[in-house]
């Protein structure tokens, strides 16, 4: 109905410019673009599904998402996934585990103080009844 599509409007307004912040953020700079393939062969044998900040923007405007906690699930899959291909003790490795952590706690920080809880409730109750 026309005022849900307001509501789906606002929420991709509101998840576009969180997504932009943490996209343009420096110490985020590992998770914008999809791990190449090419520079980590054997990736996809570990990471069976993908995600960075590019592809969630994309998302967005796919109108993929219909509430911030669909967007978040996607934020936490970069953060698994970062946490599950680099695993090990190196400092390179847990250098990007406290930078994944980071991303996770800025977004979830992001949404809590821009994202009005009724709203969020109004685009649940919309995800959930279709
Ligand atoms: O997991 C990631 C990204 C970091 C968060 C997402 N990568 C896997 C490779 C291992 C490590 C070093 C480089 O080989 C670089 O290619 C990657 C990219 O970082």
């Amino acid at each position: 109905i026309c005022q849900e599509e307001n509501t789906l409007r606002e929420l991709r307004i509101f998840l576009r410019d969180i997504c932009a912040k943490l996209a343009r953020n420096k110490q985020f700079f590992m998770f914008t673009k999809p791990v190449d393939i090419e520079e980590v062969p054997d990736y996809l044998d570990i990471i069976k599904e993908p995600m960075d900040l590019e592809t969630l923007m994309s998302k967005i405007d796919k109108h993929s998402y219909i509430c911030a906690r669909d967007f978040l699930d996607d934020i936490d899959l970069i953060v698994r996934n970062a946490l599950e291909y680099n695993p090990d003790k190196s400092a390179e490795d847990k250098h990007i585990r406290h930078r994944a952590c980071s991303l996770r706690d800025k977004a979830y920080a992001f949404i809590k103080a821009e994202m009005d809880s009724d709203f969020e409730d109004t685009c649940r109750d919309i995800r959930d009844k279709r």
